[in-house]
């Protein structure tokens, strides 16, 4: 396609449907940025829903489609798989590559208000707005059915968009994510640098604190593996489970024994993930 906004890095058959690897100029990053999308074979007699993939920690949008073994139930159940990067890259910002748990690799799915991060780091904008808009008007995507998952970082931006944009994700879920990242040592860092030192502020992306605050989105499924390595630390799905109780939020949160915080884990439940948002988006 001669006018297309995206340049097509591969795309490939996959169980009759069709998993692509794509780049464009993004405005709202400022930025190339890569994203993935899995099509399938339904689309070919119209527009399917659509479910967003957010990934955590130093991923890329390949992390999703190569690991987690999403395509064979997307295929059956007609959903689009999108799965986008975690971060802007290339920006040069000062000391962006430091550390793996901030800066390239760790977006947060918010947009940054501080120096030297602003102008880049917008990806709750990039994911909401941009990439949402040109799924919707070059895939075979039906926008009106659109949820949002993920795991870790990935699972606090699915919490945190689907309950700051409820018009726009009508199901959600997340495996293994930071529940209350203002409560742990990589949501202060990342919400310090990215927010500044204001904690009303970061109460705005705060999965817990937000529905503590009065908002509400479709019922939620965390999948929290009880061998993750993160989660005494990190995570916090009790915090989560206690506002959502007191708040009438429903909430199915399930603990695995024996399951960590890898992809072994993530690929396991996939299914009842892919089945949670068929069921939410065929209301
Ligand atoms: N960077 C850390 C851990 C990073 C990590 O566990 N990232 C999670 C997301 S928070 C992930 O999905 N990593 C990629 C993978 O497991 O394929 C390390 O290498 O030990």
């Amino acid at each position: 396609m001669a006018d297309s906004p995206f340049e097509t890095l591969s795309e490939h058959g996959c169980f009759g449907g069709r998993q692509g690897f794509y780049r464009h100029a993004s405005a709202e990053i400022g930025l190339p940025m890569r994203f993935a999308v899995f099509v399938p074979p339904q689309a070919a007699a119209g527009p399917v829903p659509v479910l967003f993939y957010l990934a955590g920690l130093t991923c890329t949008e390949e992390t999703f489609p190569i690991k987690a073994g999403a395509q064979r139930l997307a295929a059956e159940l007609g959903l689009m798989l999108v799965a986008p990067d975690t971060s802007p890259r290339g920006a040069n910002v000062p000391g962006e590559a430091e550390a793996w748990d901030f800066g390239v690799g760790a977006g947060f799915y918010l947009d940054a208000v501080r120096e030297p991060w602003a102008r880049h780091w917008r990806m709750e904008s990039y994911i909401t707005g941009e990439l949402r808009a040109l799924v919707g008007a070059h895939f075979p995507a039906d926008l009106a059915r659109c949820g949002i998952f993920g795991h870790s970082m990935g699972g606090h931006g699915a919490l945190t968009l689907a309950l700051r944009h409820p018009d726009l994700y009508r199901s959600v879920s997340a495996f293994a994510p930071i529940a209350a990242p203002g409560l742990c040592p990589w949501g202060e860092k990342a919400f310090g640098g990215y927010l500044g030192e204001d904690r009303g502020l970061w109460r705005a992306h705060d999965a817990s604190a937000l529905i503590e605050d009065g908002r509400r989105c479709p019922p939620i499924l965390v999948d929290q593996g009880l061998a993750d390595s993160f989660l005494p630390t990190q995570l916090n799905p009790e915090r989560l489970e206690q506002v959502c109780a007191a708040a009438g939020q429903p909430l199915s949160l399930r603990r695995h024994e024996g399951y960590d915080h890898g992809y072994y884990f993530i690929s396991t439940f996939m299914a009842d993930h892919l089945a949670h948002h068929a069921g939410q988006l065929s209301r």
